[in-house]
């Protein structure tokens, strides 16, 4: 059984992943008053905010992951409007399920379910916060399945597909080694993770309809996730 060991130029690039991906923080201070009872528009609102805060961070995580910038102009912007929505469920599900301040995660929850989200999306968004906490991703896997995920090659309008793969390729090759070192007691673990991958394609058809459902009873969306979602 050979040595699983991780070379100097994938420490490399790991190193500058989990920087990009560390850089941008979500502001955490999601309750301002832990007890004050929030409105629908409230919640809404500050949902808004988290999400647009949210695809600010993606932006910049994205251009940081090495090569994305070199990828032709369109392709860039194909894949991220192709993968916001999943990078934003893992991102959030990872600051979700990681130890905010106590209570914090409950009032979240709270004002995530009162914030007018009809109940066949909140389920699938708390089934899936849930899957990926308990997986305890450490924060280098979490910012690699992050990139992997943005780098995936068949996204709508993608022209150049193989060089999206040239990018993506080194990244799933260094989180198989990573999480064969980190879970040794778990061969299986790595196809977990890829497992999540596969559980998020299914949010994106529940994110579609959410959106469409909020443009009819009108609730006003930020310049930026208009752009992004191709939304009026
Ligand atoms: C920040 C947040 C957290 C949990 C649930 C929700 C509904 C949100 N907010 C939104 C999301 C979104 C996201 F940001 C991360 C994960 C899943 C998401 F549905 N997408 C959008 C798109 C337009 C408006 C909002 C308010 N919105």
């Amino acid at each position: 059984k050979e040595k699983v060991e991780i070379t100097k130029e994938q420490e490399a690039l790991m190193k500058l992943i989990v920087e990009a991906y560390n850089k941008h923080q979500i502001p955490q201070d999601v309750t301002k008053q832990l007890v004050r009872f929030y409105s629908t528009e409230e919640n809404f609102l500050l949902l808004t905010e988290i999400a647009t805060s949210q695809v600010q961070v993606l932006v910049e995580f994205t251009k940081n992951i090495p090569g994305f910038l070199s990828l032709d102009h369109e392709d860039q912007i194909a894949l991220l409007k192709g993968s916001a929505v999943e990078a934003m469920f893992l991102r959030s599900a990872q600051v979700f399920s990681r130890k905010m301040p106590k209570g914090h995660t409950e009032v979240l929850e709270e004002r995530i379910r009162k914030s007018g989200i009809s109940e066949e999306f909140i389920t699938p968004l708390f089934n899936f916060y849930k899957s990926v906490g308990e997986l305890h991703m450490v924060l280098e896997e979490q910012a690699l399945l992050t990139a992997i995920t943005i780098l995936t090659p068949d996204r709508p309008y993608v022209k150049d597909q193989q060089a999206v793969e040239r990018l993506q390729e080194p990244m799933v090759n260094l989180l198989k080694k990573l999480c064969v070192l980190q879970h040794p007691q778990e061969p299986q673990y790595f196809a977990r993770l890829l497992g999540r991958l596969t559980e998020l394609r299914t949010l994106n058809h529940y994110h579609a309809e959410m959106l469409t459902s909020w443009r009819v009873n009108d609730h006003k969306f930020t310049p930026l996730l208009c752009e992004i979602w191709d939304v009026q």
